[in-house]
């Protein structure tokens, strides 16, 4: 089996800690070391510390990115994981990539096609428009061949995640008529992030729409599907997990035969649980790495359901499926 050496960098957040754990249990990967910004509190920390679930793996100690670590990893790593903001990750992605690694940034960093959006959806001038141009989305069972030749991969952020899972199979399969999709979609509160703020204190949670028109992944889902949508993020008082509810108008004479064909997309990939009838709940797929769908139809008009872990196929184990896909190993490789 290849070995690749990976630095994991934001290693202290939701999503970073998920990622070591699944580093370290993978057979193909080495794990460098775990990294936090240079002046981290953390910095010297054991993640296993901030994870005590995760003692029995993440006995590693975080370390600061000062630039001899990042001189250090330059020299010895093949892949560098970015779990870090949009923002550090446009930063730091380049200095890796120009060093000839590899870079699979979890951020949005990387994931419109248009350097003109980043100031609208994401706040910030996007300096880095060549590496926006050669980065792979990485949805992993949907462009497999993008990112297995990919020097920098942008894995899809976890709301996209969802909705493009249950929307795909239909814009492929030619039956969208030209209505504007609507999705739905609640989170849990490990969506926002570890650092505490008002939004995220337990006081202040229980379930409440955000982001309307404006959200940052309404771009990203346009334009992977090549179809107008109007998605309403909501978030929610549980930890984890992401219920898209998608509603969509069938094109006139869609038989359910064709319908249900156009599902069979997935009938051979080990991390898609798919039913025409199912009403996936987030329970089912906390702490796994599936994504379960089941839709249902009244005439032309179709409700497609999608649940995901958004720390893990909605962040740290699709990377996974990504660092497996550049490797030439089965797609679930150290995932179940
Ligand atoms: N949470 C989720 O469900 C999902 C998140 N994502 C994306 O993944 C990324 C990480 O998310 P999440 O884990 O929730 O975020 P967290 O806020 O939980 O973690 C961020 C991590 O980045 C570190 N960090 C911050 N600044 C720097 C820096 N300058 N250099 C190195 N490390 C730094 C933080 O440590 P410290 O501040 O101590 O340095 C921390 O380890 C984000 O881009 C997010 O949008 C994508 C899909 C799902
Ligand atoms: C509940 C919550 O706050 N969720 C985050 C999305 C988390 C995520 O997936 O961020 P990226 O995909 O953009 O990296 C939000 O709406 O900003």
């Amino acid at each position: 089996m290849p070995s690749q050496s990976v630095a994991i960098i934001g290693a202290s957040g939701y999503v970073g800690a998920e990622l070591s754990r699944l580093v370290q249990q993978h057979s193909a990967l080495s794990l460098l070391g775990c990294y936090v910004s240079e002046h981290s509190s953390d910095a010297g920390t054991l993640l296993s510390d901030l994870y005590p679930q995760y003692g029995h793996c993440l006995k590693i100690s975080l370390q600061g990115l000062s630039d001899k670590e990042k001189l250090s990893i330059k020299r010895q790593a093949d892949t560098v994981f970015l779990c870090t903001d949009h923002g550090v990750s446009v930063a730091l992605a380049p200095e890796f990539l120009e060093a000839g690694l590899k870079v699979i940034d979890l951020s949005g960093g990387f994931r419109l096609d248009a350097v003109e959006d980043y100031p609208t959806f994401y706040g910030f001038e996007h300096k880095q428009a060549r590496w926006l141009q050669q980065a792979a989305y990485g949805l992993a069972e949907w462009y497999p061949h993008e990112i297995a030749t990919a020097q920098l991969v942008a894995v899809p952020g976890c709301y996209p995640t969802a909705s493009l899972m249950a929307l795909l199979p239909l814009k492929q399969s030619g039956l969208l008529n030209n209505n504007k999709v609507i999705i739905n979609a609640v989170s849990g509160v490990t969506g926002a992030g570890r650092k505490a703020s008002l939004v995220t204190h337990g006081a202040e949670l229980s379930l409440q729409a955000y982001g309307l028109f404006g959200h940052r992944h309404t771009p990203e889902i346009a334009q992977q599907l090549q179809h107008d949508v109007l998605f309403t993020p909501h978030l929610a008082q549980f930890p984890r997990g992401i219920l898209a509810t998608v509603y969509a108008d069938l094109n006139p004479g869609v038989s359910d035969k064709e319908l249900d064909n156009a599902y069979q997309c997935y009938a051979e990939q080990p991390l898609v649980r798919c039913d025409k009838r199912a009403r996936p709940a987030i329970k089912d797929v906390v702490q796994q790495p599936f994504v379960d769908i089941g839709w249902h139809r009244q005439g032309n008009q179709l409700i497609v359901l999608s649940a995901i872990d958004n720390l893990l196929k909605g962040a740290a184990s699709q990377a996974i499926q990504c660092i497996n896909l550049q490797l030439g190993l089965p797609i679930e490789e150290g995932l179940l």
